[in-house]
């Protein structure tokens, strides 16, 4: 993921050798409707929030986020939705990883206020539930509520999946987490809705593509970064410091396993090694953005070996408008 600033062009038909053949002219300038992919089905509270947020979009669903990146990046689709947090439950921490795993850009963040419907076959009661389908996410944004059922639960891939699985198998003992148009879909009855824990229950949704956005004068922006450290007392307050004392505003921090060099020697001690993702509310095309990103490259592990370096060093770029 790169800001503008490291933009790659993307081949124009100059950059062609041969014939041109049909699929170079298939840009997403010529199709009517934007494709959007994300893990999902119809049904699930994704397809809800991709069909809201995108009202005229071709949806796109995918069994796994890793599929809905892959169909971005190989144009076969514009944008993937990854979800990223929720407000109840914190991060989805596969997300983050998967940010590094495809070189997509963020360019835009969505928030929707979700709310997971009870769902059961009509004439099932709740006294009757002893099972309950749904995503783990979506389990655990209802974890007090379902604990006061006393039933147990079971691992699918979404709500909607849950809803078909107890529809087409006739089960009156089990329940499904999900949402309303799960329900309309697979014919279930909807026993409590807002069965979740919290409200507001809000989930954000990160939209990539190939592609960064060029920020637009007077618009505001907000910057993801993840980046390694040096080893070190205090290099992760000093690398935040450069952010302060810009006046930049974090909006987030969160720490994952450093996949290249997951562990780290400090003196005689193994210690895990992690890089850090971090979210600032300014454009990379800002001054005070670029002068903190300079700094924060004071900050990154020694480069000992040029092939270690893409391991163990990581600071990616990429910017999204706040919606
Ligand atoms: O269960 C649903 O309806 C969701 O939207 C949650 C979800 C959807 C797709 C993958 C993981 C979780």
């Amino acid at each position: 993921m790169k800001g503008p600033g490291h933009r790659r062009r993307r081949p124009s038909h100059q950059d062609q050798t041969g014939p041109l053949v049909s699929t170079d002219l298939s840009l997403e300038t010529e199709r009517s409707s934007v494709r959007v992919t994300y893990q999902g089905s119809p049904g699930t509270v994704i397809e809800a929030m991709v069909l809201n947020a995108f009202p005229n979009c071709i949806a796109a669903p995918q069994k796994r986020s890793e599929g809905a990146l892959e169909t971005v990046q190989s144009s076969l689709a514009d944008k993937a939705v990854l979800t990223i947090e929720n407000s109840s439950i914190g991060s989805f921490h596969q997300s983050y990883d998967l940010l590094l795993s495809h070189n997509l850009q963020i360019v835009q963040e969505v928030h929707m206020d979700v709310e997971l419907c009870l769902l059961a076959l009509p004439g099932v009661q709740k006294d009757d539930l002893q099972t309950i389908f749904s995503h783990p996410q979506d389990l655990a944004q209802c974890e007090h509520s379902l604990s006061n059922l006393g039933v147990s639960k079971k691992n699918v891939d979404h709500g909607a999946a849950g809803a078909e699985i107890i529809s087409k198998q006739n089960l009156r003992g089990a329940g499904v987490i999900g949402s309303a148009r799960a329900a309309e879909l697979y014919g279930l009855n909807i026993l409590e809705c807002n069965f979740q824990d919290a409200s507001p229950n809000v989930t954000r949704y990160l939209v990539l593509a190939r592609t960064a956005n060029i920020p637009k004068e007077y618009e505001q922006y907000k910057t993801s970064i993840v980046f390694g450290l040096e080893e070190g007392p205090g290099t992760l307050h000093k690398a935040l410091v450069a952010f302060w004392k810009r006046d930049l505003n974090l909006t987030k921090i969160e720490s994952r396993p450093n996949r290249g060099k997951p562990m780290r020697t400090l003196g005689t001690e193994k210690q895990f090694n992690y890089i850090f993702y971090v979210d600032f509310e300014a454009s990379v095309a800002e001054i005070p953005a670029q002068n903190a990103l300079k700094e924060l490259e004071l900050f990154r592990p020694e480069r000992r070996k040029r092939h270690r370096r893409e391991k163990e060093t990581i600071t990616r770029i990429s910017q999204d408008e706040r919606c």
